[in-house]
């Protein structure tokens, strides 16, 4: 299911659920020309490393296909984050996604009930009707 792994990994770029997390610096470092001390609270931001033209090129245009091959540049895609907190759940919620996709493309046409429905962030984001669809199993 490698296809349907694409796509699911391109909502996860343009929606992160989670929108990032915090670190403490364990040392004194720069970055981008910043001195960052010791002891300070920092912010990663999944979100903004998603859309970062450099590495996601028309990065609001939804594109599965920059996952093919070896896919975008390391510490890029970070829906689950990364280093030693990466998110241990990772594997299990990539099971659980691809078997609801595989039973919903397998048994069902469906159609939104809301074509236009907005994403709200509160603060994951969420569509603001709680996505209403029309299901129509396939004939058996
Ligand atoms: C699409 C689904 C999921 C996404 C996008 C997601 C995303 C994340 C992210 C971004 C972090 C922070 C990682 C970091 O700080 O580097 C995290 C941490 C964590 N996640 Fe998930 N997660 C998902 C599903 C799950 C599931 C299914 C479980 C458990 C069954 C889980 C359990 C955890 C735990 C326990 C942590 C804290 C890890 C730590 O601080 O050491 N997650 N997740």
């Amino acid at each position: 299911m490698k296809y349907s792994w694409n796509v699911a990994c391109e909502v996860l770029r343009v929606a992160s659920p989670l929108q990032g997390a915090f670190r403490e610096a364990i040392v004194d470092f720069m970055f981008n020309r910043f001195y960052i001390p010791k002891g300070w609270k920092l912010y990663w931001s999944a979100n903004s490393t998603h859309k970062n033209p450099e590495f996601f090129p028309e990065p609001n245009k939804f594109d599965p296909s920059r996952f093919e091959g070896s896919g975008p540049t390391p510490c890029t895609f970070v829906p689950f984050g990364g280093g030693p907190r990466i998110c241990p759940g990772k594997e299990y919620a990539r099971l659980k996604i691809l078997v609801f996709m595989h039973h919903l493309v397998k048994r069902f046409k469906w159609e939104k009930v809301i074509v236009d429905e907005k994403i709200v962030v509160d603060p994951m984001p969420v569509p603001a009707k709680g996505l209403p669809v029309k299901l129509y199993p396939h004939k058996p």
